[in-house]
């Protein structure tokens, strides 16, 4: 037995106590008294640091049996002894031994005091969660509307129907199943503890005057008018999703300590642990506490409407930010039947230029992301013209959706409930969804209303900005007094209305599509006439490159490449694979099946931005080189002229593709060696991505987005992606194209090499919708 002033063998600032295989800290020494006994603990200061008697008797049994304590009264007591030079391994005197073991206490109390704080964060944690749980489920709004669309009516007022109640007993009921005490401890109850009232499966006071206050008192949802009741059933008939429990709480397994009544027998405070072996362990959200409401505005959305990158990045951003763990919607136009888009019985009106237009919104669940669709016969069945028809016209649509989109989330329940206006960040693109931050600002914001939600603008490509004369401003519908935010003048339009500049004033962030556009856009020539605005707002401008939709765009899945000759492939069976898509592409365009010649392909919107011009002046040279090209693209009538004719010209080298699709978009980047992207300016720029995805070499003009994405080959290093040429210059296109033809032709193993690298890239989008949340978080907080 060791003496005084050397502790048994573990026994030091943090007593280990054993108990079965774990070994924990517990409370050491609590107080010195220099007296014949020196006094180490109580029962009392077990129970005031939410320990049991059970476990404080347990502790004092055990100190006695290691180091000679006895218990005396509930305190635990230890015996001085003199330190002895054999005790005290040699020579110490008593005082340094006094001294070591009021440093022992010290250190003692600095751990009780740490334990006790943890306890108390636990609960903290624990009564955040549960405040979360009854927020998400009361939605009833006291807000008075604002009077935005002259007499626009509500149809549905979505509160607590009874079945979203029962929704929310059944999710009270999992969180209250899913918390599991590893000891077997119950959950606990609601008498001994107060904290966990909220819980209770019981409808509370709350819910049944919801009920009552949703169909008049003396109702029930089965008794209610029979409008009501065709409300009712109107906003839950979609059938409400099962629940999940807030996305911050890792349910599965949450330990919850109640230091006055529980008997803690697991002194361990960290006590939220996730079982990774229960097959419906769901890890807590990579936002942690930064989860938000987000709800993406677009004019086009991919799969159900796509003319460009647009489309893509609402398809796929939302998903990411899904998996992220926040709540996302999508609000799009619907623009033609979307067989998988329910009507939600909701019905608004708006007023567009004197017009009285109602709405519906449709909506539709999809790998975690909310889809609104917002029907009317302004958007209707204009899903291969979307951006088509007379200047007027197209702002009358897009001022009728950004209206309708803002008070979606007021609105259209969602999984049966509505997202509301707290937490929430709305990210609007380009200059068809500008106006939204506008509206957000001048109907609500600067009307007290909507304080909590905030606004990003995407920009992913300026050269189009909602241009037209300064009367526009009448279809707007907004108080003279806004007219500034749109007035713009550049020696190119004068003076002139200007959508984009308005959004971009009044958005809380800013975001574009690369780092590279970023710092073009701030200039004369990349600005568009904005750079100015874009300085000054310079604070707020974020570039976070696009990433892509790996279900969408991986070669392996890829649901284009199931037939005609096509197949899935890998980088493991590059070699194989991606020479039977070669040879399959060249047979359906009719092409010489040749494995020997690099195929050259382009796929984009024929327009001045994708540099087509310089593929024409190259063409010439191009035939020379025995290389076949296949041009996919729709655009200005001219230019689609322009690849008929190639194709006329050269009918076994050429094939000029005019029309939108996707499938052959898909089997031109498997089946091609080479992307050729000689854009004049790119924000981004996707296909390069999916191009390398699919061990496809991109040949690109060495600009924004292009610039980010595509280093430059270095035969040296055996490094790089692909080749860059740094001017819009024919002549160095050229330059470039050759150097990939040689390398293609004579150093196979490099060829190899890059596309290997470009393949094994991470393009996915969980990057950027990290960097999205950052932008996000930092609006939230922006006042
Ligand atoms: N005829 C056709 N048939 C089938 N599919 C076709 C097609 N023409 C184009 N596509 C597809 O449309 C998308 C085009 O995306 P991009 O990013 O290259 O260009 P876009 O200029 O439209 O987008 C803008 O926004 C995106 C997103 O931010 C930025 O990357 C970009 O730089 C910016 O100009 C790709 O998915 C492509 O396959």
């Amino acid at each position: 037995m060791a003496s005084m002033g050397s502790f048994p063998t573990g026994v030091d600032s943090s007593i280990l106590v054993h108990s079965g295989n774990q070994q924990r800290p517990v409370i050491p020494i609590l107080a010195f008294k220099p007296k014949k006994y020196v006094e180490i603990g109580s029962f009392a200061d077990c129970n005031s640091a939410g320990f049991s008697r059970n476990f404080a008797d347990d502790l004092f049994s055990r100190l006695s049996l290691c180091c000679g304590c006895s218990n005396r009264g509930g305190k635990l007591r230890m015996k001085r002894v003199k330190a002895t030079q054999e005790g005290t391994g040699g020579g110490e005197s008593g005082n340094e031994s006094e001294d070591a073991f009021q440093a022992t206490i010290q250190k003692g109390e600095k751990v009780l005091a740490m334990q006790k704080d943890l306890l108390k964060q636990v609960h903290v944690f624990f009564e955040i969660t549960l405040s979360f749980v009854n927020q998400l489920f009361n939605v009833k709004s006291e807000r008075p509307l604002p009077n935005f669309a002259g007499d626009c009516k509500l149809i549905i007022e979505p509160r607590m129907t009874s079945h979203m109640i029962a929704e929310r007993k059944k999710l009270v009921s999992s969180i209250k199943n899913n918390i599991v005490d590893p000891e077997g401890i119950k959950p606990p109850s609601t008498e001994s503890n107060g904290t966990t009232s909220i819980l209770d499966a019981a409808p509370t006071k709350d819910e049944t005057k919801l009920e009552t206050d949703l169909l008049g008192s003396g109702t029930t949802s089965s008794d209610a008018k029979p409008e009501i009741q065709q409300q009712l059933k109107a906003t839950s008939s979609e059938g409400v999703r099962s629940m999940e429990a807030p996305p911050f709480v890792p349910w599965n397994s949450v330990v919850i300590p109640n230091p006055e009544t529980k008997e803690l027998k697991d002194t361990t405070v960290n006590t939220v642990t996730i079982d990774p072996t229960k097959e419906d362990a769901k890890p807590p959200p990579l936002a942690g506490a930064n989860v938000m409401n987000v709800i993406l505005v677009a004019a086009e959305c991919a799969p159900w409407s796509k003319t460009g990158g647009l489309g893509d990045v609402a398809g796929a951003l939302p998903k990411a930010l899904a998996r992220r763990g926040h709540r996302v919607m999508v609000i799009a136009p619907r623009y033609g039947n979307y067989a998988e888009a329910q009507d939600t019985g909701v019905r608004k009106r708006y007023k567009v230029h004197g017009q009285d237009l109602e709405v519906n919104y449709f909506h539709a669940y999809i790998d975690g992301v909310d889809f609104v669709f917002i029907d009317s016969p302004l958007l209707r069945h204009i899903e291969n013209n979307i951006y088509g028809g007379k200047r007027e016209d197209i702002l009358k649509r897009m001022v009728l959706f950004c209206k309708a989109a803002i008070e979606v989330p007021w609105y259209v329940p969602c999984g049966g409930v509505c997202y509301g206006d707290g937490n929430l960040a709305f990210i609007a693109n380009d200059w068809h969804t500008a106006l939204l931050p506008v509206y957000l600002k001048a109907y609500y914001r600067d009307k007290g209303l909507m304080q909590y939600t905030r606004s990003v603008l995407v920009i992913h490509n300026i050269a189009h900005q909602g241009r037209g004369p300064v009367d526009d401003f009448a279809y707007v519908d907004l108080p003279q007094g806004y007219l500034d935010l749109f007035k713009f003048y550049d020696p190119v339009g004068g003076e002139h209305f200007n959508i984009f500049a308005a959004g971009l004033k009044t958005a809380d962030r800013v975001v574009t599509v690369s780092h590279g556009y970023t710092w073009e856009l701030k200039t004369l020539e990349g600005g568009w006439g904005l750079h100015g605005i874009i300085n000054e707002n310079d604070w707020k401008l974020r570039g976070i490159v696009n990433g892509i939709d790996t279900k969408d765009w991986s070669p392996d899945i890829d649901i284009h490449l199931k037939s005609d000759g096509y197949v899935n492939y890998s980088i493991d069976t590059l070699k194989t694979g991606k020479p039977q898509c070669k040879a399959a592409l060249q047979k359906e365009l009719g092409l010489p099946i040749r494995p020997d010649v690099p195929l050259i392909g382009f796929i984009g919107r024929l327009d001045d931005q994708k540099g087509i011009d310089l593929i024409a002046q190259a063409v010439p040279w191009m035939m020379d080189q025995d290389v076949q090209l296949v041009m996919l693209g729709t655009g200005r009538p001219d230019l689609e002229q322009m690849l008929r004719n190639f194709e006329g010209q050269y009918k076994d080298k050429v094939r000029g593709w005019v029309g939108f699709s996707v499938k052959t978009a898909h089997r031109i980047t498997a089946g091609a060696d080479v992307l050729l992207m000689p854009s004049r300016f790119e924000p981004c720029g996707l296909n390069q991505l999916y191009a390398m995805r699919y061990g496809t070499v991109p040949v690109v003009h060495a600009v924004g987005g292009l610039r980010d994405t595509v280093k430059q080959f270095n035969p040296f290093e055996e490094s790089g992606l692909g080749w860059t040429f740094g001017r819009a210059d024919v002549n160095e296109l050229i330059h470039a194209l050759g150097n990939c033809f040689y390398t293609y032709r004579e150093y196979k193993a490099s060829w190899e090499g890059l596309q290997k690298r470009g393949m094994e890239q991470d393009l996915s989008w969980d990057n950027a919708a990290q960097n999205y949340e950052e932008v996000l978080v930092a609006a939230k907080y922006q006042w």
